[in-house]
């Protein structure tokens, strides 16, 4: 950097006692000038010292954000398998290399025995990951004991009966099969527009198998990075043996499992890998005990024919929206808690939700009721779920939350 030029001298009066009145005066006023003019200058040596600081400042920060940048993108990811006096014991991720490394005196306390961090080049911790930014807790949600009954689903009757004959009845009378010599179907399909009930569904056929609910989103893994999706798939299948009897949910299955396409991306070949993932994992299901597995998918137009063949998903259940009786009994099912009027008429109603999903109708109770509260009461009346209607289909133009093109399987 270079040195800034030395300031200016003080200016110096000098008076001689000899002088008149009038050389004094003129002495002033020369005085006087020098003055004015090194103020002026000292003026604008200010103005470009500001104007330079301001630049070192945005130097500084911008030389603060690379160094955050070149921070964040070498961090690995490891697990800490034991906290000793003399620091964490921690094993990366990928390469299993076991480090001791020290911490600092707020991640001491922070730190416990299985917590995922973030360590940098030198193995030092930067970071607790939180759950939310751990893959595999993102990625599946499991429940040891859902709190949904088949009582609560409306509408959808014979798809109940065909869920429970094809993933219930294995798991309660596995003897039954062995003895027959049958092999029950590995996986059932769910597919049909969103909020039909196909969730709810693997969600009651758990509970009343006392089965763990363990659910994967298609979309959270191909999200992730590179190799993780394979691994995430493994996981799943390595945690229901653990937790048996399971059920595995997979929901929108068509991320993973969509027809080839024939881009060569580097995207296309990870899912590609997530899904031979899948396929093994189910060709080598016989030998899994007690795991079921039920997938769902709103695009089967999309699936990629292998899924589907024998052995795999290869009993493929609808679920459509519900008619108007199945609407009625929706109704019945989200009004139970409530107080109904008796102008409320539920069959009437229901004629009138043509195109309702379980999941609209599920939002319209919501609706009517709040419009009951706003209205200080207690009781819902038709007029509120008549408001509700309004409010909703002018908020979302309409209940058909999916009228995609999806071919012959326009849902
Ligand atoms: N048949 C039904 N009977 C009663 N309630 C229903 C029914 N279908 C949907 N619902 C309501 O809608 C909510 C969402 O349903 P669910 O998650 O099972 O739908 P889904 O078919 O899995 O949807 P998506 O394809 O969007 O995942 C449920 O929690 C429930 O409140």
């Amino acid at each position: 950097m270079s040195r800034s030029p030395s300031l200016p001298d003080r200016p110096r009066l000098d008076l001689d006692p000899d002088m008149n009145e009038a050389e004094r005066l003129e002495a002033l006023r020369k005085h006087f000038e020098r003055i004015v003019q090194v103020n002026d200058e000292l003026d604008d040596r200010l103005d470009e010292a500001q104007s330079r600081r301001s630049d070192l400042r945005e130097e500084v920060d911008e030389l603060k954000r690379r160094n955050e940048a070149l921070k964040t993108a070498s961090l690995y990811i490891a697990t800490v398998e034991e906290l000793t006096e003399d620091g964490a014991v921690i094993k990366q991720h990928g390469n299993n290399q076991e480090v001791l490394t020290d911490l600092s005196p707020q991640l001491e306390d922070e730190l416990e025995a299985g917590d995922r961090v973030a360590i940098n080049d030198s193995f030092s911790v930067q970071t607790v990951l939180d759950d939310e930014t751990d893959a595999r807790a993102q990625a599946m949600e499991v429940d040891a004991s859902p709190d949904v009954t088949y009582a609560d689903i409306g509408g959808i009757d014979d798809q109940v009966r065909e869920v429970r004959e094809a993933v219930e009845d294995p798991l309660v009378n596995a003897d039954a099969f062995r003895e027959v010599g049958i092999t029950p179907p590995s996986g059932v399909l769910l597919h049909g527009p969103p909020g039909t009930g196909k969730t709810m569904l693997a969600k009651a056929v758990a509970n009343e198998t006392d089965a763990t609910f363990i659910k994967m989103a298609g979309s959270e893994l191909v999200r992730k990075f590179i190799g993780e999706g394979a691994r995430l798939v493994r996981d799943l299948f390595d945690l229901a043996g653990e937790r048996e009897p399971a059920v595995i949910f997979i929901d929108e299955i068509d991320a993973v499992a969509a027809k080839r396409t024939d881009s060569k991306t580097s995207g296309d070949a990870e899912v590609q890998r997530t899904m031979m993932q899948l396929l093994s994992e189910m060709d080598g299901f016989d030998d899994r005990g007690e795991v079921r597995i039920i997938a769902a998918t709103n695009r089967f137009d999309m699936l990629d024919e292998a899924i589907l063949r024998p052995g795999r998903f290869d009993r493929l259940i609808e679920v459509p929206k519900p008619g108007p009786e199945g609407r009625e009994r929706i109704l019945e099912i989200h009004t139970a808690d409530m107080t109904i009027a008796d102008d409320v008429d539920f069959a009437d109603l229901a004629a009138d939700l043509d195109d309702y999903s379980g999941a609209d109708i599920a939002a319209l109770t919501t609706e009517a009721g709040m419009f009951a509260i706003r209205d200080e009461r207690t009781t819902v009346r038709r007029a509120d779920f008549d408001d509700a209607r309004e409010k909703i289909e002018t908020d979302t133009e309409g209940p058909v939350f999916n009228d995609g093109e999806f071919g012959r399987y326009q849902y």
